[in-house]
């Protein structure tokens, strides 16, 4: 008997797209039946910005409230848009392969941030974007920008340029000629970008091992180093906060980013060891960056964020990091 796992997942077309790549592979990798079971969020249903729910977790917390409840068996998410406090019901039973974790500035003719007009329009509703964007064009203007990929980039003409992550994109199949991709020392990108987090129940360890076999250590080790990052930070994935590791030659490279919403401060840090003290290597970059300043700006970030919703232009669903 060949009885289906039942994954959870959100209906946009990228959860859906993240989702099928993760049953894929799972069957392929397990022999293991595995059915989607498309769900509702508050994020997807409601028309208004992310800040009158209290918190972009909303995307993950109707999955992740399925699950712990037995109406799935496990659930996807997008990696970066988890909150960074573990729930205790449920377990990280696996983080399979990353896809590129850059971001992209998404342009008419692929040009480079550097290479815009002044007065050029930018779209990105990320904070970490708009301060490194500005840092790298001061004369740029920032203009706030929600709703699915395919929205946002559909605004490209009417705005100089849209930012986004080069994985929703390539998962979209929506990489042309117009999308540059942004080295991450230009651009640091989210923690965990591009990274996919699948969670089951603390409880269900036949379920665990099913989905451990996409596990893939070396993405569990870097991501697990930038998120140690924004937790040491106390951020959420609103702030303008960026993380970015990679191993070389079995040595774990970490590399943080606190900035100031206008770009004119930009704080970075970075520390170095080995691969299994990846934890304790974010949390070394953070309080580095405390040390240089950044719960200031941090702060001051918060206090810049629209204490009125409605105030926030272009309210359709989706999240914004
Ligand atoms: N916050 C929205 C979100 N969550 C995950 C992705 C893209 C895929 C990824 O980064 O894993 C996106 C869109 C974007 O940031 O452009």
């Amino acid at each position: 008997m060949n009885t289906p796992l039942r994954l959870g997942t959100r209906r946009s077309t990228l959860a859906l797209v993240q989702s099928r790549w993760v049953a894929d592979a799972l069957a392929a990798a397990s022999g293991r039946a595995v059915e989607l079971v498309p769900m509702s969020s508050a994020g997807d249903e409601s028309g208004a910005p992310i800040a009158s729910f209290g918190s972009v977790g909303v995307f993950v917390a109707a999955l992740r409230e399925a699950l712990a409840a037995g109406e799935v068996d496990l659930v996807v998410h997008s990696y970066k848009d988890l909150p960074t406090a573990p729930d205790p019901r449920l377990r990280l039973a696996a983080v399979p392969v990353r896809a590129d974790e850059r971001d992209a500035l998404v342009t008419r003719d692929g040009r480079a941030a550097r290479d815009l007009a002044p007065g050029s329009r930018v779209g990105t509703g990320s904070p970490r974007r708009a301060a490194q964007l500005l840092a790298a064009n001061p004369e740029l203007e920032l203009v706030p920008l929600r709703g699915n990929v395919d929205s946002r980039l559909s605004r490209v003409g009417e705005l100089e340029g849209v930012v986004l992550a080069m994985a929703g994109l390539s998962r979209l199949d929506a990489v042309g000629p117009g999308v540059r991709p942004l080295p991450v020392e230009e651009l640091v990108p989210a923690p965990a970008q591009g990274a996919l987090a699948v969670e089951c129940r603390a409880d269900d360890p036949l379920t665990a091992a099913v989905v451990s076999t996409v596990e893939h250590g070396p993405t569990r080790c870097v991501v697990t180093a930038e998120r140690a990052v924004l937790a040491g930070l106390d951020a959420g994935c609103t702030a303008p906060v960026g993380a970015h590791a990679h191993l070389a030659g079995g040595e774990l490279h970490v590399t943080g980013l606190a900035a100031a919403p206008d770009g004119r401060t930009v704080l970075r840090a970075t520390s170095s060891g080995p691969a299994e003290s990846a934890q304790a290597l974010g949390l070394a970059v953070a309080g580095r960056l405390r040390d240089a300043g950044a719960h200031a700006l941090l702060a001051a970030a918060a206090d810049l964020a629209p204490a009125d919703p409605r105030s926030v232009p272009t309210p359709v669903a989706g999240s914004g990091t």
